[in-house]
């Protein structure tokens, strides 16, 4: 498991605060980036970014992972629900995690581009990279 030290988690911590409030915006731009999209979500009227659907899961996904950083001494657990959902009844391809999780990373760095020092860029990244291993844990 990747451990993210106290440092990094306080790292994230503090630069989460600064996302509240945007989660929607963020995740929709995060989302509404080119990805395999169309594979799992062709039951959605409008696929396209900014669309309301991308908007509204955009939005979900941000709250998902807002819980996670409050969660963040015990990903796994926090986040085992949702693992099972995507890895058996969603059938997701846990490779699009990291795809989501870079896509997150640019939206951040864009919308925060002073607040995005390298050492939040590490954290950040150890953080969505722990995310998306406890989003796989059930597909093992
Ligand atoms: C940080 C990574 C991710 C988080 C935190 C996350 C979180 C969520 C949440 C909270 C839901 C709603 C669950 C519910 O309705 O109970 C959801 C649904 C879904 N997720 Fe994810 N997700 C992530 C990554 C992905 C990726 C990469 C894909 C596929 C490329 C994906 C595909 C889906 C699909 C297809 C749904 C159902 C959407 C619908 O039809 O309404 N997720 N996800």
């Amino acid at each position: 498991m990747t451990s993210l030290s106290e440092k990094d988690k306080n790292i994230v911590q503090t630069f989460w605060a600064k996302v509240a409030g945007r989660e929607e915006d963020i995740g929709c731009d995060a989302v509404s980036r080119p990805f395999a999209t169309k594979t799992y979500f062709s039951h959605w009227k409008d696929l396209s970014p900014g669309s309301d659907p991308v908007r509204k899961h955009g939005a979900t996904v941000m709250a998902a992972v807002t819980d996670a950083v409050s969660k963040i001494d015990d990903l796994i657990g926090a986040l085992l629900s949702l693992s099972e959902l995507h890895a058996f009844t969603l059938r997701v391809d846990p490779a699009n995690f990291k795809v989501l999780s870079h896509n997150l990373l640019v939206v951040l760095s864009t919308t925060f581009p002073n607040d995005f020092t390298p050492e939040v860029h590490v954290a950040i990244d150890k953080f969505l990279t722990a995310v998306a291993l406890a989003l796989s844990e059930k597909y093992r």
